[in-house]
């Protein structure tokens, strides 16, 4: 287990917390803006993508469209979160964040102007490369210029404002859906995105660079009056702050006299044990995040509200707003926790709560396999066995294992719990099977049992309870995993390495993102719907017992004090010791200047 052992940089802290004044709260507010356009993109596509394959000017729009346009946005965020790394090395935080928010703006303008799919695309690349942007910077731009104590729960807001943004994605897009949803609701469920994204853009012209990124970049001055604002005028805090920044930022100045300072980050992090072993640790807990199967679960909520026998479009994104709203109450735990209980404990109280409910989810699929309708023989269901895919289906021994496969829908005899896998019809997949008792109108009365095509679900006494363990899910993901791996990252890593480590496990979180949605359905077809929430449970399982032995409690350490969480006791013994060496010539040289 990590031990938590107090350590200072050598100076003693301001006995009382800061005061805060409202500049703090304005300014996190602004960037965690960044986290509700991250939240309502990735969210409002799936309500957009019900309707705009019939609009006019983007029909036809085969499968192949559908899934460029839904990917492409995770896809280019993986690459924007890479580049934002050393852009906003070279160009500041603010930069980064101002052009996170214009080009969202204008990529959310196209999407809604689209005239056809390949302007769609571009819309969509756009906005990818935005939050891609947005989901580095933000909390890196949190971590570097909140007070210690206050850092924990501001990043958390960046958290919180992603589901925040999934809620909204979700209810925007129900209500769009009423106005004229194939050729102007779904424009409005993407026009809506550019007015918090153009706030955000013009709220940072006025809002300053972090106070550790002006330092390093020699604006002395300009740090101080940073910190005069976020300390709210309290001389002993700003003296304290500007101290340890000056301290961290000579210690770093001290080592780019030697080789190894010259070169690149990238190799630097490679080369540095204590960071490479932080940003392992950064990027497992981002995949982890992903391969708990979180969006997963908010991509297809869809299809799991349909597979319990919703059939209404309106309430299935009803239900959906209803369960998006279980993943926004979670947040607020960890934001008014984190700061009085640490970050370990509710992270691996959120992970303990994941496996359970993720075994829950896996129960209850199970639940609706056993009860659903068994597969008759052929014999009596009039299908021609030449037909494609007949034998195929029939090897399905259920109704669910059957509406699993994209190719086959299962013909209920009604009043029984039995009927046929068959293929679907080619022209109407939801309406009737290509061949059989479901291919064509049903049997008159007395000419043979009356049958129903199901095609996405089986009807069974359980089949409202995924829903259930559905929202429990997102309640106990969302009331730690949610947050955690952005604080955590926000807080790792010494400033030399900041961004680029920061951009590295950001990136991985992206990755892991589109890899587990895009695995889904295949994963569900090889180890059924069941297997596919018990391995997400497995690898929690690991995630669980990687938190416990690896990742270090940094409540109450300042952000440059974190990095020495990750050294062996001679490193941390050597870094002390350069750093107390540091502060005093920083203080003394403070001293000759009044
Ligand atoms: O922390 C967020 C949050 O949990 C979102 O709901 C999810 O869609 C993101 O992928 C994740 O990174």
């Amino acid at each position: 287990m990590v031990a938590i052992a107090q350590i200072s940089s050598g100076q003693e802290k301001p006995a009382a917390n800061p005061k805060l004044g409202l500049f703090v709260y304005i300014l996190a507010a602004a960037a965690v803006i960044g986290g509700f356009l991250f939240g309502y993109d990735t969210s409002v596509v799936s309500a957009a993508m019900l309707y705009m394959p019939d609009s006019p000017g983007l029909k036809p729009m085969d499968t192949v469209w559908q899934e460029v346009i839904v990917s492409i946005s995770p896809g280019m965020a993986a690459v924007g979160s890479l580049l934002s790394g050393v852009a906003s090395d070279y160009l500041g935080r603010r930069k980064v964040i101002l052009g996170a928010s214009f080009i969202f703006t204008i990529g959310a303008l196209i999407c809604a102007a689209s005239v056809n799919k390949i302007m769609l695309v571009i819309g969509r690349i756009l906005l990818g490369i935005a939050i891609g942007f947005a989901s580095m910077i933000v909390p890196v731009y949190l971590g570097e210029t909140a007070p210690t104590h206050v850092r924990g729960m501001l990043v958390s807001a960046f958290a919180l404002m992603i589901s925040f943004g999934q809620v909204v994605a979700n209810i925007m897009g129900g209500g769009f859906s009423y106005i004229s949803p194939y050729t102007i609701g779904w424009r409005l469920m993407f026009a809506f995105a550019a007015v918090p994204s153009a706030i955000q853009f013009v709220c940072f012209i006025f809002l300053p660079e972090t106070p550790r990124w002006l330092h390093e970049h020699g604006f002395e001055a300009d740090t101080r009056r940073v910190l005069e604002k976020v300390y709210n005028g309290d001389e002993e805090w700003i003296e304290y702050e500007m101290a340890e920044i000056e301290a961290f930022n000579d210690d770093q100045k001290k080592n780019q006299g030697s080789v190894e300072a010259k070169t690149p980050v990238f190799l630097r992090v490679l080369k540095t044990p204590h960071v490479l072993k932080a940003v392992f640790i950064g990027s497992m807990l981002q995949a982890y995040q992903q391969l708990a199967g979180i969006n997963t679960i908010l991509y297809y909520t869809a299809d799991i509200i349909r597979s319990a026998g919703i059939r209404d479009n309106h309430t299935t994104i009803w239900i959906s707003v209803g369960l998006s709203i279980c993943n926004f109450i979670g947040p607020f735990i960890p934001m008014s926790l984190i700061e009085k209980f640490g970050r370990r404990i509710i992270f691996l109280f959120s992970c303990a709560g994941v496996i359970i409910a993720l075994c829950l989810v896996g129960v209850s699929f199970m639940l609706v396999n056993q009860d659903s309708a068994r597969t008759l023989d052929l014999g009596g269901s009039g299908a021609n066995s030449s037909f494609p895919d007949v034998q195929r289906c029939q090897a399905y021994s259920n109704c669910d294992y059957c509406v699993t496969t994209d190719a086959c829908g299962f013909c209920q005899i009604q009043g029984s719990k039995q009927g046929y896998c068959l293929p679907v019809s080619f022209d109407d997949p939801e309406g009737s099977s290509s061949t059989g008792a479901c291919s064509g109108p049903g049997p008159g009365p007395g000419s043979g049992p009356q049958v129903s095509w199901q095609k996405y679900y089986c009807t069974t006494k359980y089949t409202s309870l995924p829903i259930f363990a559905c929202g429990l899910y997102l309640l106990l993901f969302s009331s730690g995993f949610t947050s955690l791996p952005w604080v955590l990252n926000s807080e790792f890593y010494p400033m030399w390495a900041r961004s680029t480590c920061v951009s590295i496990s950001t990136t991985s979180n992206w990755i892991f993102n589109l890899l587990v949605s895009l695995t889904y359905l295949s994963l569900t077809q090889a180890i059924t719907k069941a297997g596919a929430f018990y391995l997400y449970a497995a690898l929690t399982v690991t995630a669980f017992i990687f938190i416990l032995f690896l990742v270090p409690e940094t409540k109450g350490y300042s952000i440059d004090e974190v990095e020495t969480l990750f050294m062996n006791k001679k490193q941390k013994a050597e870094e002390m010791r350069k750093r107390k060496e540091t502060l005093t010539e920083v203080r003394s040289r403070q001293n000759t200047k009044i």
